[in-house]
């Protein structure tokens, strides 16, 4: 692992890190915050999934989340959304390809020797971040954004009693029925669309929904609203009687203005999950 940079914020260091990922098969950048008590002993994860477009920067630049995770005592991971580089296989369209792996492990040409998105933060990353920093594997949690929302919501249902609580802001709950899901499963995945089951938030929401508290924030005034879906995972929800809350929040929109005026709910949720506070 090499360091890129380390700068002190609010008493603790938000770090940037790379290496060689065996999983994706290529050169990986993360983002990495320790909040001050990391001087003291390991600390409890939040992971944080980025969405369309992003790199690990997005959020860690615009999200504001470090002062909260600081007061909490939490350490956020910001990984990439895909892997990337000249050798990786990409596509001229911003949602497909390079900053839109999906959170997937692609099984179909092109994509397949390095999109193993899934693997990679699932398994690779924290085990790599387990072992080089003062964190808690036994106390993690998981966040995300529109196609990392996406990722939070599969994961956390996928992987049961990894993360004591899951939270997204306006995810893409039901790829299986959008334009930001079906292009995009297929390519990796291929059409025959059982495969993409383990990937749709409703699906997996109506089929055995999250061991614990879950948190969703969709924004009234949303652009994207045709795409993500969201009445179809609060109906699922509700049907599931699923631990939580789904928020609808007036007049805020798909950006990061909207993501970090609510980051502060969603890092004292996940503290309190984690016992925090
Ligand atoms: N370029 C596209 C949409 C790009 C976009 O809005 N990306 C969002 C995530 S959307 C779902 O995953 C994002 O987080 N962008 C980065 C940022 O810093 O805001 C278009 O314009 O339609």
């Amino acid at each position: 692992m090499e360091m890129i940079s380390e700068n002190r914020c609010f008493g603790g260091v938000q770090g940037v890190y790379s290496h060689e990922s065996a999983c994706c098969s290529t050169t990986m950048t993360f983002g990495l915050y320790l909040p001050p008590q990391a001087a003291h002993g390991p600390v409890p994860v939040l992971w944080y999934l980025s969405g369309l477009t992003c790199t690990h920067e997005n959020a860690m630049v615009k999200a504001g989340a470090q002062a909260h995770a600081a007061h909490a005592g939490l350490a956020l991971v910001f990984p990439d959304t895909s892997p990337r580089g000249e050798g990786v296989a990409d596509d001229e369209a911003y949602d497909l390809g390079q900053g839109a792996g999906f959170y997937v492990n692609a099984t179909r040409s092109p994509w397949e020797p390095h999109f193993r998105m899934w693997d990679y933060v699932a398994e690779e990353l924290p085990a790599l971040v387990v072992s080089e920093f003062p964190l808690d594997a036994d106390r993690q949690a998981i966040t995300g954004h529109s196609m990392g929302g996406h990722g939070a919501l599969t994961l956390a249902i996928g992987l049961p009693g990894r993360f004591a609580s899951a939270s997204a802001f306006a995810p893409i709950a039901h790829p299986s029925q959008s334009d930001w899901g079906r292009k995009q499963l297929s390519a990796y995945l291929g059409e025959q669309e059982s495969t993409w089951a383990a990937h749709d938030s409703v699906l997996l929401m109506q089929d055995r929904g999250f061991d614990g508290p879950l948190l969703v924030d969709q924004g009234s005034d949303d652009q994207f609203l045709d795409l993500l879906k969201p009445e179809v995972l609060a109906e699922a929800m509700a049907a599931r009687r699923q631990e939580g809350a789904f928020r609808i929040q007036k007049g805020y929109d798909h950006s990061y203005f909207f993501i970090s005026t609510f980051m502060g709910d969603h890092v004292a949720f996940h503290a309190d999950a984690l016992a925090l506070s």
